[in-house]
């Protein structure tokens, strides 16, 4: 029978490619993936006739026909390269082979302020013309968890704690992160999402190394 914390821990993978052939792959995907994700927008908008909305129909599918040929059953996981270059493509907030992904692009402060100043199209829309409150969560958790990792305490999101203080336009958007405080193994950080007029919702979380990663750790610095 199959455990959940092993099928975990087998899905963060080493596989020791080089920088030069993980750049190929970005160059490669990176495209792939913002096409994808225009035609996300398109199905979305589009407003052509019956038989163009067929032939489109069609040749999507041939397309996801050709990919198919050749696929990994599940997940991407987390994988490193030789230098140690972090790839989540898979990650829904920013994965590079992930057109669900708005995508973010998110930077880290040498003072520790994770950001990220990001794009929401049509497709995250919620109430009518406004940003879906589970995508605000989605990013949030992305942007607060990263700003966790650069404060050198990476973990699995225990709680996140949202309040929508004004309703989120779709659009031009940034979000922002800082490390609040530790509390034992629970990393406090907190944030916000704000368009150009301020801030529209704010968050805390609380981030926890799984107790099996804090044993692994633990085992190999006791070496
Ligand atoms: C090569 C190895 C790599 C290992 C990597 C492992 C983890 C990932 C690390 C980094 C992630 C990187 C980037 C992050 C970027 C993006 C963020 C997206 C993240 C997500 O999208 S993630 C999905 C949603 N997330 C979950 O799916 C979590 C499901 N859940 C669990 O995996 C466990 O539930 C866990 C780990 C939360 C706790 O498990 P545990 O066994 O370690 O906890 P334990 O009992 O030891 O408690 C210790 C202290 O935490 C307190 N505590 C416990 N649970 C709490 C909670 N929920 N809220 C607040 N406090 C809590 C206790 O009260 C005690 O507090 P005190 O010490 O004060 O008594």
């Amino acid at each position: 029978m199959s455990d959940p914390i092993t099928d975990q821990r087998l899905l963060y993978i080493h596989d020791q490619l080089s920088d030069e052939d993980i750049q190929r792959e970005v160059d490669l995907y990176g495209p792939l993936t913002d096409s994808v994700r225009q035609l996300i927008a398109a199905t979305l908008q589009t407003e052509v006739g019956e038989p163009d909305v067929r032939r489109a129909k069609a040749l999507v599918e041939e397309a996801a026909a050709i990919l198919q040929e050749r696929a990994i059953p599940g997940p991407y996981g987390v994988r490193w390269g030789a230098s140690g270059w972090k790839r989540g493509w898979g990650n829904a907030a920013d994965g590079v082979r992930n057109a669900v992904a708005p995508p973010l692009t998110i930077q880290t402060d040498p003072d520790g302020r994770t950001w990220t100043d990001f794009h929401l199209g049509p497709q995250y829309e919620g109430p009518a013309g406004l940003t879906h409150g589970g995508v605000s969560a989605l990013i949030l958790d992305q942007v607060l968890g990263d700003c966790a990792v650069a404060a050198g305490s990476p973990g699995m999101t225990g709680t996140l704690t949202l309040r929508y203080r004004k309703p989120t336009p779709l659009g031009d958007l940034h979000a922002e992160a800082r490390f609040d405080r530790m509390d034992g193994v629970k990393a406090i950080v907190k944030g916000h999402i704000a368009d150009a007029a301020g801030i529209c919702v704010e968050a805390e979380g609380i981030f926890i190394l799984p107790r099996w990663a804090r044993e692994a750790a633990a085992a190999s610095t006791a070496g």
